[in-house]
């Protein structure tokens, strides 16, 4: 069975909204592919129909090429964590593990493998009712992990994490892929995913504004911006824009330079006699990037109008 999430063509409405519209994308192995977009988006609803939650309108969502409501075996094809407070309050962490791994006829020595994969530890004897945001996210990880799926699906598995327990999540996912699964997890919050994904698919309103990776994201965001340090700011920008450069001061002794190369701002620069203290190429960082993605999509705007106050 190979490791991917496929969804093609999926259309989802819900009485006048249209939650999903004509989206396809594709989660492959061996790599953490994000899935973001803001608040409303039609993550969720995606992921839903993914897992056979929702049907939807028009299209299909296969999991290792099958629709997952075809799969003999689920939990052993795709873990996924949709709703981490979905366990009984009153039922003790481990137990819950058990129970699932009984139902889908998996050996209880699997519930101590995950529960100690998810870092769940002492906690496992304890009522899930008791549990803080971020065990409860463990407890859905370890869940999701049981059937040792080569595909898996996270919904927001960092929201409402400290940054310890996100630096722990995103490691885990690297893990994941690096051992050739195809992970996919969604985010409202673009930082929230850097350093994390390999590769992003954003969508506004249901539909899909970008399909890369994210190295090539980041490279087309930081191309041609060269950042500069000197206390003598103005002469430099003078300097820099007369040679044709487009100049913006950035801080009392920072520029960003673009239209020029490193090495012709410091030639430049040398020859005009302006003593500058640093120069290094601009690496965009995610958000940024994102920022400059979206930022002609309407669908993105629409969202950022209704949220201000
Ligand atoms: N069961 C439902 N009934 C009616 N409308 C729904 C239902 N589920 C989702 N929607 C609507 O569909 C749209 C997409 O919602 P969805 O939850 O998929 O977005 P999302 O990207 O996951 O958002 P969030 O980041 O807030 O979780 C929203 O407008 C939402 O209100």
């Amino acid at each position: 069975m190979d490791a991917t999430i496929e969804v093609r063509g999926l259309r989802k409405r819900f009485g006048p909204t249209v939650a999903v519209d004509d989206l396809s994308f594709t989660a492959g192995p061996g790599r953490v592919t994000g899935f973001v977009g803001p608040n409303g988006a039609g993550k969720s609803t995606t992921m839903r129909m993914i897992m056979g939650l929702d049907r939807p309108d028009a299209g299909t969502a296969l999991v290792g090429g099958r629709p997952y409501r075809s799969l003999r075996t689920p939990l052993c094809k795709l873990g996924a964590m949709l709703d981490a407070s979905a366990v009984h309050p009153a039922r003790r962490a481990r137990d819950h593990l058990l129970w699932l791994a009984h139902a889908n006829g998996l050996p209880a020595r699997r519930v101590d493998e995950v529960i100690e994969l998810a870092g769940l530890g002492g906690a496992a004897r304890r009522r899930a009712g008791g549990f803080s945001l971020g065990m409860r996210q463990r407890l859905g990880i370890a869940a999701a992990l049981l059937g040792d799926p080569p595909a898996l699906m996270f919904d927001e598995p960092v929201n409402g994490l400290d940054p310890e327990g996100i630096a722990w999540m995103r490691g885990l996912l690297r893990s994941l892929a690096a051992e050739g699964r195809a992970v996919l997890v969604s985010s409202h919050l673009m930082g929230e995913l850097e350093g994390g994904a390999d590769h992003l698919v954003v969508i506004g309103r249901g539909r899909l504004i970008a399909d890369t990776a994210v190295q090539d994201l980041l490279e087309a965001a930081s191309a041609g911006r060269v950042e500069l340090r000197t206390a003598r700011r103005q002469e430099a920008m003078t300097a820099l824009a007369h040679a044709g450069a487009t100049v913006t001061a950035t801080g009392r002794d920072a520029v960003t330079v673009t239209g020029l190369t490193t090495e012709r701002i410091i030639t430049l620069l040398t020859g005009a006699g302006v003593a500058f203290t640093g120069i290094a190429e601009h690496r965009a960082s995610l958000e940024e990037a994102y920022m400059e993605l979206t930022k002609d999509a309407v669908e993105f705007q629409a969202v950022t109008g209704r949220e201000a106050p």
